[in-house]
């Protein structure tokens, strides 16, 4: 039973920097003994924890030295520090300073672990005396290239695998081990190398990482019985995760973001996997292959040494989604089981067998250099399936997916069978055990390989469909849209890439994506010929597509997680969408949708305040209207008072059937023209213009117009309209009128003197200037008290209004006569003249004047179609009078159907009509 051990996992949150102070001075997370309090007050539990003002050497002496002890021992171990960029990694671990390197053994307090633990290493391998070998490499992963950082001639390295006791150890091939002999050696390869690699200034860090380096120690220790111990330490420095948002790479730096998010991802996937409980159950795919920081860590996570996991994090606010994100996987780390072992190899005693073994050996050896040969195809293989030789791709290689067929894997794996039947005639038992262990591995290799490839297929198709529906609704990713897509390919990596600045987890879709590309043509084929529909076909995965079974078995597995879930959500579902600016095609998608959205919006909110608008206007124009109504209702009553014209026409009193509304002497003439009820077949024309109906429709236009503008006329104006229609119709200025009215005035005056004077005063005024222009009569009329006040002279009444005038300009030009009709008044003493001259006259004055009831006069009847508007034309009948019957009511008051007929104007049609006929 072996032994086995978790993975010792401890955080360190180094102290606030500037530019984080600067952000904010929020502290988000706090060490508590062996906790990590997190803003949310959620809690962490760790081995170890150390908080800002933790020492360098008290990290040392906690994390490093004991795994040294145990290095000593024969086991191999690994200290990692990992963590997002800038957050103590190298500082916790140590930089490559020259100085350290002229000071040593003397250190300061900030050299970091290495150094420390190079110089403790030294000195107890020195305490326990044995005959050992140290050996140092330090390679770096750079852009998921392999690089030597103990030289300048780089030459290809190759990750190797060998069983030992049944449990993989991994092993590098081409990457130089220079042996050390003092820790002053060791620390001197530390810094030169550490100086090779790859650092660059980013917006977050000065000195940032961006490879992930690992310097090995390797010690052989030659035991007194013969035995060799071997064991290795690890000490990795691992690149920090990036958010470009944050960092704002841009060119290479981008491209080693993306490379350092991609290895990262693995890393986390290989933990997520090793932590899942599952794991300690069943047998789980580790996907230690999906990545060289990976596969180069296989022996810690997972494997066969003691590992301590050293998380680094920022205490700011700012800073605190990544750390959550670390911690996350730093707790998720504290599950993962180690096996450690110690790996011993028998020193080699008699001379004999030696040589017979070394016989064997040599010809096993030649069979391993076939069957490495034909691992290295098989590498070559899965290499060519992750790896891509361009930079912009960083999974696949050219043909990769297309070489990795059943067909090739079937060929492969028939070698190391015939191979195995070969050597089983050959060898004697443990030669042929060992052989046999050997194919087993590369067999379980191939089949590795299979399932990847068709697990990698199934994941491709499942995961770019996904993301292609994740993206279509979202980004109206159409027919046409993913056509362009393919189109600008060459914008695809940055266009992936960026998307990874949310996640490294999307990085992994974009590589698949990318891939993808690569069947662009085949696909684009297919897409024209399936217009409208996004599919997978044979055209994707060739003649060898796989069962479907298999694929949906292999979809299932590979279903997203909730995690991968959420990260594509937020990542594509436009909610940061000003991260995609930099890019044109995707910001183009994104600002015309936003722009779409934006004018939508607009022009939404314009419809709604012009709405608004509009009902206000409504509203205050009713509102304005009733004011304005009541306004001109106001003044229009001065106005109608001083309009209260109507024409009349002195008409004998015994010609008259007032009854019938007839004038008797021209009742056979117009018989014929009355229908059954008597009403006058003849129609006006109302369209029919004349000067005074244009007037009068002028003046009712500009009164509706100024309404509705809210500009109710003022009186003066009114008046002046007034004035211009009084002047229209007598020919006769304001001062002539005034002063005609004064006469009268002052003739009463006289009249009221003189003692039994007729109270009935006839008011006969002739107008020979109207004669003279041939305009129709206007006369002018008191109407009765109580239907002035009932008038409004709103639309209907002008409209009536408007009738009269049409009628009156219907009426040939005749002498006028007017009659004023007032009882109890006394009657103006206008001369004989002036009666003649029919001169109307202004009745609002005569109002004034005049008090009591209205009265008939004899010779003059007040015509019974008096309608509100208070202005009647009516054609004049020569110089002949026509009386008024004496039927007429002592009152003149007409009955309703009379005074309806009048305000219809069908009385004064028929009396006008009348007229006309005689
Ligand atoms: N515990 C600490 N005490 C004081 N300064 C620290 C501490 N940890 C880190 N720093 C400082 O913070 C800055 C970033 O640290 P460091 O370079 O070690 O980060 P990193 O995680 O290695 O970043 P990257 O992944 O980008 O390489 C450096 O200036 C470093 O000196």
């Amino acid at each position: 039973m072996k032994q086995t051990q978790n993975i010792t996992v401890a955080v360190r949150i180094r102290p606030a920097l500037q530019y984080e102070l600067a952000k904010t001075t929020d502290i988000s997370i706090e060490n508590e003994k062996q906790h990590i309090i997190m803003e949310n007050k959620q809690s962490l539990k760790f081995d170890l924890v150390y908080g800002p003002d933790s020492n360098q050497q008290v990290i040392a002496e906690q994390l490093a030295y004991p795994m040294i002890e145990q290095f000593i021992n024969g086991y191999s171990a690994s200290i990692m520090a990992y963590g997002q960029t800038s957050s103590g990694k190298s500082f916790t671990l140590g930089v490559p300073d020259q100085q350290l390197y002229k000071q040593f053994p003397k250190m300061s307090e900030n050299v970091g672990l290495i150094p420390r633990a190079i110089l403790n290493f030294f000195s107890s391998l020195q305490q326990k005396d044995v005959q050992s070998i140290v050996k140092v490499q330090y390679i770096e992963v750079y852009n998921e290239q392999l690089r030597d950082l103990l030289t300048t001639e780089q030459t290809e390295i190759q990750i190797r695998e060998r069983l030992v006791n049944g449990y993989i150890q991994i092993y590098t091939t081409g990457a130089n081990e220079v042996q050390v002999k003092t820790a002053k050696e060791a620390l001197s390869c530390f810094v030169n190398g550490g100086i090779n690699r790859a650092t660059a200034a980013t917006a977050l860090n000065q000195v940032s990482s961006r490879s992930h380096a690992i310097f090995t120690i390797s010690l052989e220790q030659i035991m007194s019985n013969g035995e060799i111990l071997k064991s290795k330490l690890n000490l990795v420095d691992l690149a920090g995760s990036e958010r470009f948002s944050k960092t704002h790479t841009t060119g290479q730096q981008f491209k080693e973001m993306v490379g350092i998010n991609q290895g990262l991802l693995c890393l986390g996937n290989v933990i997520k996997v090793l932590s899942d409980k599952d794991s300690k159950t069943k047998a789980v795919h580790v996907p230690y292959r999906d990545s060289k920081l990976t596969r180069l860590l296989q022996d810690s996570i997972g494997g066969t040494a003691k590992c301590v996991f050293i998380a680094c994090v920022s205490p700011s606010k700012y800073n605190f989604e990544e750390s959550q994100i670390t911690l996350k996987y730093a707790a998720r780390a504290r599950n993962i089981i180690n096996k450690p072992i110690r790996v011993v190899e028998r020193a080699i005693q008699d001379e004999a067998a030696f040589a017979k073994l070394h016989e064997e050996n040599e010809m096993l050896k030649e069979y391993i250099q076939q069957m490495t040969l034909k691992q290295a195809q098989l590498d070559q293989e899965l290499q060519n399936v992750r790896s891509a030789n361009d930079p912009g791709s960083v999974y696949f290689s050219q043909n990769g997916f297309q070489q990795t067929n059943n067909q090739t894997f079937l060929q492969i794996n028939q070698s190391p069978v015939n191979m195995n039947q070969t050597l089983a005639m050959l060898m004697n038992e443990p030669q042929q055990n060992s052989i046999k262990e050997m194919i087993e591995a590369v067999s379980e290799k191939v089949s590795n390989i299979q399932t990847y490839n068709t697990k990698q297929a199934g994941d491709l198709y499942n995961r770019l469909q996904q993301l292609i529906f994740k993206l279509s609704p979202n980004l109206n990713l159409n027919q046409q849209t993913l056509k362009q897509l393919l189109q600008n390919k060459g914008q695809i990596p940055q266009v992936f890439g960026q998307l990874t600045d949310h996640s490294t987890i999307l990085f992994q879709v974009s590589a698949f994506l990318m891939q993808f590309i690569r069947f662009e043509n085949a696909y684009e084929r297919q897409l024209l010929r399936n217009e409208g529909q996004i599919q997978f076909s044979d055209a994707f995965f060739g003649a060898d597509k796989p069962d479907p079974n298999l694929i949906q078995q292999v979809l299932d597995e590979v279903a997203f997680t909730n995690q991968l879930k959420n990260e594509l959500k937020t990542a594509v579902g436009f909610t940061k969408a000003d991260k995609f600016d930099n890019n044109r095609f995707q910001t183009e998608e994104i600002q015309f949708t936003r722009e779409f959205v934006q004018n939508q919006d607009i022009i939404n909110q314009k419809i709604k305040t012009r709405g608004k608008e509009e009902q206000q206007f409504i509203n205050e124009t009713q509102n304005q209207q009733k004011v304005v109504i009541l306004d001109v209702d106001e003044e229009f009553q001065e106005i109608q008072f001083e309009t209260d014209l109507v024409v009349t026409q002195r008409i004998e009193n015994d010609d008259y059937d007032f009854e019938n509304f007839d004038f008797i002497n021209q009742k056979s003439d117009t018989e014929e023209d009355l229908d059954e009820d008597g009403e006058s077949q003849e129609e006006y024309d109302e369209t029919e213009d004349s000067p005074a109906v244009d007037l009068e429709k002028k003046f009712m236009d500009s009164l509706q117009k100024q309404q509705a503008i809210k500009n109710p006329p003022s009186i003066y104006e009114l008046s002046q309209r007034l004035h211009s229609l009084e002047n229209y119709f007598t020919g006769k200025s304001r001062q002539e009128i005034e002063q005609i009215l004064q006469e009268a005035e002052k003739k009463k005056i006289l009249e009221n003197s003189q003692v039994n004077e007729d109270e009935n005063v006839n008011v006969n005024v002739s107008k020979p200037a109207v004669q003279q222009s041939q305009k129709p009569i206007v006369q002018s009329v008191m109407q009765e008290p109580q239907m002035k006040t009932k008038s409004t002279p709103n639309l209907p009444q002008s409209s009536s209004q408007l009738r009269n005038s049409q009628l009156a300009q219907r009426v040939p030009a005749q002498p006028l006569r007017v009659s004023q009709l007032e009882t109890k008044i006394p009657q103006p003493d206008l001369s004989k003249n002036d009666l003649e001259h029919n001169t109307p006259m202004n009745l609002k004055q005569l109002n004034r004047s005049q008090s009591g009831q209205p009265r008939n006069t004899s010779g003059y009847q007040q015509l019974p179609a008096v309608t509100k508007s208070g202005v009647k034309v009516i054609q004049p009948t020569d110089d002949k009078v026509i009386k008024i019957e004496k039927k007429v009511p002592q009152s003149a008051q007409l009955t309703r159907p009379q005074l309806a007929d009048a305000e219809s104007g069908r009385g004064s049609s028929r009396i006008l009509q009348r007229s006309q006929k005689k």
